[in-house]
């Protein structure tokens, strides 16, 4: 049977187009207001009447952009270019879309075929200027590059075990250096990674190793036993070349020289004076303890090196969740979630959800796309940063230096100290101490240092019986607690800060470098990475010294003058940092009741 003709009535048809005309009249007008779908309704029934306007497939492509359904957007933006070849916005559109869905090479195509209609057109010049920059971005590896390879490999790993990230991917900075970042913009409270309990490597899964076994009944007492474990399975897991964690193994740092513990003598010299050369030290001794003891037990377990024990601490000490797991608390590896680097404050946040089975990062924040999207490691000390994750965390507020307290054996009033203590003072006590005064560590530091420089009987009296008044209702009456002394005395308070200020200089003595000098070496910029963090530790150091140097010179000059000199001269720019002290210690309790 012949096909029925179509009815083409030329009067019919221009009903039709002047109808369609006014719906996308009307889309143009939802479209300005913002209200997106509505305006995709309205082309939609401009479409239904005359498919054959580029216009109505132009602006719906672009509401689709806008409500980022890029797909759509492409399909929509297609079909306007079939239809008018000749028309630069098409192109512009099509791009714009290849472009969020991350198609670079397919974005700079279209830009450039809508420049040949259009040659000047700005649009088009600046999305293939976008586009070309993420893809140097991207590929900062060749595409056959192992690194790449393997981390397709372990992308395919982990969708086929049906993890969920399709809104992040990993970005190189240079080889071994790779952060997350967001492929599409991604929404507050959105989930934005979930990886299945199957793929993660946990505390309880490496305690199951025949050597963990050894350790276990062994009941040895090992200095970090989880990581140790967890080292322990990385280790057996990396000689197996059919393990099933392959494909997370091969995307490991193959090298941490970064690290403190791997530094060369010539290195750790850049340390000279700080504290933190010998935490270096201690961590490095502690870790062949672990070791050393681990082949005790398990002969067989001299088979890695101690460089291959040292490689797998630094992969657990840098890469490892605390997590709770159906209220029990663990530790794990979890792949992809570990490529998240570090920034304060929070972006996002992770857990393991017993629901989904499965561990999650939610984001906090809007991100844009194409951001690095970070994961906050907690606020540290660099010198935690540095020797735990091999990085040096600038404008850190949480940096520290190590003073040591000790009680001065010439000290007439020992013994009475030693009795209210409960028997016996320590040999030594470590302060880590920070810039910010008002840090609980610093005032229990300070606190310290005033018991230790009381040498009055009777002010040890006054402090046994307000401890035995504070405390009389509490059976378990413990020693004294020389970190909670109060402020005592004028002179038990300069004193304070004549020691602080001797301690600070005495620290000061031991670098072979002065603050000045390293903060001109650090502008320079001709030192290698681990030269320049060992620098960037010791002048964080040296900072916060200084800043107890010059604090401690101001307030013994306070301490001379009476409540109206010190409340007027409180009020200098340079006295207003150290208002609280000067405001609770000095006036609130040192000259209570002074006019
Ligand atoms: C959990 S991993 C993050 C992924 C890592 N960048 C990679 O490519 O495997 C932690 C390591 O990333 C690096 N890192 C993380 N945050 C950093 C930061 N803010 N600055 C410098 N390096 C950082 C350090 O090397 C650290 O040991």
């Amino acid at each position: 049977m012949a096909p029925k003709k179509k009815n083409k009535s030329p009067k019919k048809d221009e009903t039709k187009r002047a109808q369609a005309d006014k719906l996308k009249e009307q889309g143009n007008k939802s479209l300005q207001n913002e209200n997106y779908q509505k305006a995709i309704e309205l082309y939609t029934e401009a479409i239904e009447l005359d498919d054959q306007c580029y216009a109505y497939f132009h602006n719906r492509s672009l509401a689709y952009f806008l409500i980022e359904k890029y797909q759509f957007a492409l399909q929509d933006a297609i079909k306007c270019k079939e239809l008018n070849p000749d028309y630069p916005l098409g192109y512009l559109r099509e791009a714009s879309a290849y472009l969020e869905l991350d198609k670079h090479e397919e974005c700079i195509k279209s830009a450039k075929q809508g420049l040949e209609v259009e040659k000047d057109n700005q649009q088009l010049i600046d999305i293939i200027k976008k586009a070309e920059d993420e893809q140097k971005q991207n590929f900062i590896l060749p595409q056959d590059d192992p690194e790449l390879v393997n981390h397709n490999t372990m992308i395919n790993w982990l969708l086929d075990g049906k993890s969920e990230f399709e809104n992040l991917k990993l970005q190189w900075y240079c080889k071994n250096y790779r952060g997350v970042h967001a492929r599409r913009k991604v929404y507050n409270k959105e989930t934005i990674l979930f990886i299945p309990k199957s793929h993660l490597i946990t505390l309880e899964m490496a305690k199951e190793t025949p050597v963990a076994k050894k350790i276990i009944a062994a009941k040895l007492n090992l200095l970090s036993p989880k990581h140790s474990f967890l080292s322990t399975f990385l280790l057996q897991e990396r000689k197996n070349k059919e393990s099933k964690w392959r494909p997370y193994l091969d995307i490991l740092p193959s090298d941490y020289n970064q690290f403190p513990i791997f530094f060369s003598e010539d290195d750790l010299s850049w340390l000279k004076g700080s504290p933190f050369q010998n935490q270096v030290r201690e961590k490095k001794a502690d870790i062949k303890r672990d070791y050393d003891d681990i082949c005790s037990v398990a002969p067989e377990f001299a088979e890695n090196t101690f460089e291959d024990f040292c490689w797998a601490r630094m992969t657990a000490s840098s890469r490892v969740f605390g997590l709770q797991i159906n209220e029990q608390k663990t530790d794990a590896f979890v792949p992809l979630a570990d490529m998240l680097n570090h920034r304060r404050p929070k972006q996002t946040s992770w857990q393991y959800d017993d629901q989904r089975e499965g561990f999650v990062i939610q984001a906090l924040e809007d991100i844009p796309r194409g951001e690095q999207v970070y994961d906050s490691y907690g606020r540290k000390c660099n010198s935690r940063f540095f020797l735990n994750y091999g990085f040096i965390n600038l404008d850190n507020d949480a940096n520290e230096v190590a003073l040591r307290l000790t009680f001065d054996p010439e000290d007439t009033t020992i013994e009475r100290k030693k009795e209210m203590m409960g028997g016996d003072v320590p040999e030594f006590k470590v302060y880590r101490i920070l810039e910010n005064y008002q840090e609980q560590n610093v005032s229990e530091f300070m606190s310290y240092l005033r018991f230790i420089l009381i040498r009055d009987n009777s002010k040890l009296l006054m402090l046994q019986s307000l401890h035995e008044q504070q405390t009389e209702n509490n059976e378990n009456l413990q020693g004294y607690k020389p970190q909670k002394t109060p402020p005592i005395s004028i002179q038990n308070e300069t004193d304070m800060w004549a020691h602080i200020s001797n301690m600070c200089q005495n620290s000061i003595s031991q670098y072979s470098t002065t603050l000045k000098e390293d903060k001109e070496m650090l502008a320079k910029d001709n030192l290698t990475q681990n030269q320049r963090n060992c620098v960037l530790l010791r002048s964080g150091e040296k900072e916060i010294l200084h800043f107890y140097i010059e604090m401690a010179e101001k307030m013994q000059k306070l301490l001379k003058m009476n409540r109206r000199e010190i409340t007027k001269l409180s009020l200098q720019q340079e006295y207003i940092k150290y208002n609280v002290y000067i405001n609770k210690v000095i006036i609130g309790t040192l000259l209570q009741g002074q006019n």
